[in-house]
């Protein structure tokens, strides 16, 4: 197809972009994985004040990636991010055994939001890369995450700091949200 053509169909037919919001307590590294996957590096990241939102192109898929802050005073505002969201990704720092229940109660008040019914939920048990990491076994244990009926869920250990696992949670979002196998 001609670059005109090619630019006359994209006006006509835009790509669908699908809609990612990033969850999770301060310090699970949100940020850290946003920008891996965005820029293939690891960068400095300071606590999310609001939000970061970036573009990334997996297989030809389009999503539009929402980070959001984690502390505490701003999780209130994490429902104002989820109209269209198509996937949730709730980051957890496997090593931060003291707040897996604060972060589960936090996963079970976003679950019944209207807004999120059609969401597929991914979990990155993040850090692995740490030796006193849970594993996702443990974490699934520690979130109930088999006590969620409404949603489709998956874990996915990783490491934001080497990018292991950060693809195949992608991967697994792609083909649940398109319907289709992507391999
Ligand atoms: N060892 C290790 N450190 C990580 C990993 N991911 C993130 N970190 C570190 O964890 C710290 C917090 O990372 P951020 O990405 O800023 O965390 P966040 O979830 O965005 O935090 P808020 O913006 O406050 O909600 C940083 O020092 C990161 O380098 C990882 O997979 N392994
Ligand atoms: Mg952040």
């Amino acid at each position: 197809m001609g670059a005109l053509m090619s630019k006359f169909w994209f006006m006509l037919f835009p790509a669908k972009e699908y809609k990612i919001v990033v969850v999770g307590l301060d310090n699970a590294g949100k940020t850290t994985t946003l920008y891996k996957l965005h820029l293939g590096e690891v960068v400095t990241t300071h606590p999310t004040v609001g939000s970061n939102v970036e573009e990334l192109v997996y297989k030809n898929i389009r999503f539009e990636v929402w980070d959001l802050g984690g502390q505490e005073r701003l999780r209130t505002s994490w429902a104002t991010y989820y109209r269209g969201t198509h996937a949730v990704i709730a980051v957890i720092d496997s090593t931060d055994r003291a707040r897996i229940s604060i972060m589960k109660e936090e996963l079970f008040r976003l679950l019944p939001n209207e807004d999120l019914q059609n969401a597929v939920i991914l979990v990155f048990a993040n850090k692995q890369d740490l030796k006193d990491a849970m594993t996702p076994a443990e974490i699934t244990d520690a979130l109930s995450l088999h006590s969620i009926k409404n949603h489709d869920w998956h874990i996915q250990p990783c490491s934001a700091l080497t990018g292991d696992g950060l693809y195949d949670g992608l991967g697994w979002i792609a083909q649940r949200v398109t319907g289709k196998a992507t391999s």
